[in-house]
């Protein structure tokens, strides 16, 4: 690999997977920048540039020399703003897909989601031949859609442009700013007594670290012969697990009392919606944001489980941790959110 080919940037570093990814690249020889709309740490051998990715100008200045595009950036699915996601997932996504080609970057690796093909409904062993959803649980997933058509259709060998997206599942790991501290405050309000559900369903949650090799994997098996040109990859811990288990490995691992009682799915996944409907009509006189939205219930009380045989075929994935360790590595990693602390 050439010096120049070891400049990269990654849009989004400022947060969860982006610093854990800014952290490897570093590790292995390659001089990063980061672009972000704010920036959260400070690391020698980073360089900062703050901005929206919506700004052409802004994104030009920071892709100077620059021959690898990881795009991190998102804004956050709990924010559930229509208008956001649209300008910064897809209109954003553009402005980065043009702002690259400008700039002569050679390689883009989108993080995109494994709900893109998710409908609410049970998916067991999803390839990456499922049809998109053609009703998204939500406006994230309807703009991370639009956003992986984007950058799959931007991939031209003759203009030099190789993309590939990375399709990750439920990704936890240190300083996760939402899976475990939802958890957690729902906990604490005392919220996570019930099973939705009978507990059998299969979910896939991810290891941080896990989809960072696999990102790193896909952009240094991206060359203009390899099948991964233009092409989608799940990546997952490939051990999926009852997502009960999981919550309760995580609230039993911080101090909290594992969820206990059943409840039916479809009484909780209808009141969610008549809760969320509410908060709708209610928005102009009271702002309150449910904890359990219809997203979160379909999330909890089905299974989302997708087959990763792609990624391993086309560029040798396998996890690097397991998903015991990975859970332990997380509990570790947030003593100030103990029960008690
Ligand atoms: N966390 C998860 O379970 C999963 C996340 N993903 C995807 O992974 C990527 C990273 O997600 P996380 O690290 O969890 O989220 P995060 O919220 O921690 O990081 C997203 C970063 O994007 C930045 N950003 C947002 N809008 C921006 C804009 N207009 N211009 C520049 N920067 C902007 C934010 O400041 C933040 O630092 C996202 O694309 C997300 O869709 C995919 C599957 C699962
Ligand atoms: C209150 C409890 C019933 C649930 C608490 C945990 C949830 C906050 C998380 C469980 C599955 C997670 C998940 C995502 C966000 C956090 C959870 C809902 C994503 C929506 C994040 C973005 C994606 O691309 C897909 C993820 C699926 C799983």
């Amino acid at each position: 690999m050439t010096k120049s080919s070891k400049r990269c940037a990654v849009i989004g570093g400022s947060g969860f997977l982006g610093r854990h990814l800014v952290e490897k690249l570093l590790g292995k020889g390659y001089t990063v920048s980061v672009f972000d709309i704010r920036q959260s740490y400070e690391l020698p051998g980073v360089t900062f540039h703050q901005g929206d990715l919506c700004d052409k100008q802004a994104l030009l200045t920071a892709l100077q020399g620059v021959s690898l595009v990881f795009h991190c950036a998102s804004p956050a699915p709990a924010s559930d703003d229509k208008a956001l996601f649209q300008r910064v997932n897809i209109q954003g996504t553009h402005t980065v897909l043009q702002a690259c080609t400008e700039a002569g970057v050679q390689k883009v690796v989108l993080t995109s989601s494994a709900s893109v093909v998710f409908e609410g409904t049970d998916i067991k062993d999803g390839r990456e031949d499922l049809p998109y959803a053609k009703k998204p649980i939500d406006y994230y997933t309807e703009t991370k859609i639009e956003q992986e058509k984007l950058v799959l259709k931007a991939c031209d060998k003759e203009k030099g442009l190789l993309t590939v997206a990375i399709r990750p599942h439920g990704i936890f790991g240190p300083r996760d700013p939402q899976l475990v501290p939802i958890l957690v405050d729902t906990a604490r309000r005392g919220n996570m007594k019930f099973i939705i559900g009978d507990g059998s369903n299969l979910v896939d949650f991810t290891f941080v670290d896990n989809v960072v090799h696999g990102l790193i994997l896909s952009a240094e098996s991206l060359r203009p012969e390899s099948p991964i040109c233009g092409k989608a990859y799940h990546i997952t811990n490939d051990e999926p697990v009852r997502f009960w288990d999981f919550m309760s490995d995580i609230l039993v691992g911080l101090g909290y009392a594992a969820p206990r009682y059943n409840l039916p799915y479809t009484l909780v996944y209808g009141l969610a919606l008549l809760l969320w409907l509410l908060s709708l009509l209610l928005c102009p006189l009271v702002a309150f944001k449910p904890t359990f939205t219809p997203m979160r219930v379909a999330l909890a009380g089905k299974h989302h489980f997708y087959s990763c045989s792609r990624a391993k075929q086309d560029m040798g994935y396998k996890p690097v941790v397991g998903l015991k360790d990975g859970i332990r590595r997380t509990v570790e990693s947030y003593p100030h959110l103990r029960h008690g602390a």
